[in-house]
């Protein structure tokens, strides 16, 4: 088969369905351990979605990943981070969510029980440059990805990334699940929090397990080039100089930075108590769960203290230039409260922003070299 995707803002062509490329995916989402589970990852050569899919095959389940490989950011990380699970047995089909054909054609050939929907059109200021990259991915393809799940016999469990950002400009701290949602700063947010009302409703009508995750600002080893702490470290390097936003009244801008090997166990742990889903071909025949979880490290740090982090791991002194913060949809701070998820699977983050920064740094400069990340784009 042949299927030509819009992904973003190009196109391209995918290969898949034959005898090879079906062995392929039966001998990935092969589980190795009693009682595992095998596990659909979408986004699986992102940050989260490669360090996941890693996660899960190390313990013994069986992991597939779809990945449409869009060109957002360097699609040359993407490939290295296909290559690397690849060495672990994980297979990453090159496809787009909002192909049905294709996702039904993996639920021929693989029953998975559960589904851990990580890919995305990420980012919270790029939506002002490209709104429909956002409906492409996080709703029509949200929506393909569910009415799939939703016919499948059995239908898995599904996990899903929602987003911190969708506490908007709420004002309450630190942000709980039970807080207003109703006020988006910017249309990536509004995407995350319509995708929470839009599972909500696949849960109601057709009995699909659903547990939607708030990340927190995630970071660590592999990370995101568009993100501060990753474009920081790239700049700094090269002697270029940073951005820093700061907030009305000269007050600087705080995140509850996560680390990704925290934010991992939160996913294996949502995952391992997701329960099951309670239909089979499109019919439900019983209430099933429905879940929304704050994965943070409750305890925000501001983006200046960030920097200067980040200068002494480097050991370079940054060229600031502090703006007051555009309105491009960002929010002045975020702060999870997590004893929700604490008390359903023990979720504990462990490591603080110095620590992890110093795992990335050290990641950073072994993959690019000591050339300043030169080779970045
Ligand atoms: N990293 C964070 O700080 C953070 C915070 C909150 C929420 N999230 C959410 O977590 C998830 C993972 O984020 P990430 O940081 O790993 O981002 P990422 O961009 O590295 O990963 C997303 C992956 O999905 C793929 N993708 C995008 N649209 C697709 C489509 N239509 N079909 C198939 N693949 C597609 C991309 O190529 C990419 O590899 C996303 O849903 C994101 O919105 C991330
Ligand atoms: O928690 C979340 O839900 C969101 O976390 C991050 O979004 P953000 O917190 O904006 O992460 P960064 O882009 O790394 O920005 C971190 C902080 O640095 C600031 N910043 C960013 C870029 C820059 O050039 N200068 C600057 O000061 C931002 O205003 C923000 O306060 C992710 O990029 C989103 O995909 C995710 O949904």
């Amino acid at each position: 088969f042949q299927s030509f995707v819009d992904s973003g803002s190009r196109y391209f062509a995918a290969s898949w369905g034959g005898i090879q490329w079906e062995k392929q995916v039966r001998k990935s989402a092969q589980i190795h351990r009693g009682g595992g589970m095998s596990v659909l990852v979408t986004g699986a050569a992102g940050f989260v979605g490669s360090h996941v899919s890693l996660a899960l095959k190390k313990r013994g389940d069986g992991v597939v990943g779809i990945d449409n490989f869009n060109s957002y950011y360097d699609p040359s990380l993407k490939k290295a981070r296909k290559s690397m699970l690849a060495e672990h047995g994980v297979f990453v089909v090159a496809g787009d969510i909002n192909d049905g054909k294709l996702l039904a054609k993996l639920f021929d050939v693989v029953a998975f029980t559960h589904v851990m929907h990580l890919a995305a059109q990420a980012g919270v200021r790029y939506a002002m440059e490209n709104p429909h990259s956002y409906v492409h991915s996080n709703i029509a393809g949200l929506v393909t990805l569910l009415e799939i799940c939703k016919s499948a016999n059995p239908q898995p469990a599904v996990v899903w990334a929602s987003s911190s950002s969708v506490y908007g400009l709420n004002e309450k701290s630190p942000f709980s699940e039970s807080d207003r949602t109703d006020q988006p700063a910017s249309l990536y947010a509004a995407t995350k929090k319509a995708g929470e009302e839009i599972t909500h409703t696949y849960n109601h009508i057709y009995g699909l397990s659903i547990t939607g995750l708030r990340f927190f600002t995630v970071y660590g080893p592999w990370g995101r080039p568009d993100m501060a702490y990753f474009s920081f470290t790239r700049n700094i390097l090269q002697g270029k100089p940073i951005t820093v936003y700061r907030g009305k009244n000269r007050v600087d801008l705080a995140r509850d930075f996560t680390y990704i090997d925290d934010v991992v166990k939160g996913c294996l742990g949502s995952l391992d108590t997701s329960g099951k889903s309670t239909g089979s071909g499109g019919k439900k025949s019983g209430p099933a769960p429905y879940r929304i979880f704050n994965l943070g490290n409750t305890s925000p740090v501001t983006v200046p203290a960030l920097v200067s982090i980040l200068e002494r791991h480097l050991k370079v002194k940054a060229k600031k230039n502090v703006v007051e913060m555009p309105g491009n949809g960002d929010v002045p701070f975020t702060h999870a409260n997590i004893s929700m998820a604490r008390r359903e699977f023990g979720y504990k983050p462990t490591t603080d922003l110095q620590t992890g920064l110093k795992k990335f740094v050290k990641w950073y400069l072994s993959y690019y070299g000591y050339n300043h990340g030169k080779a970045v784009n």
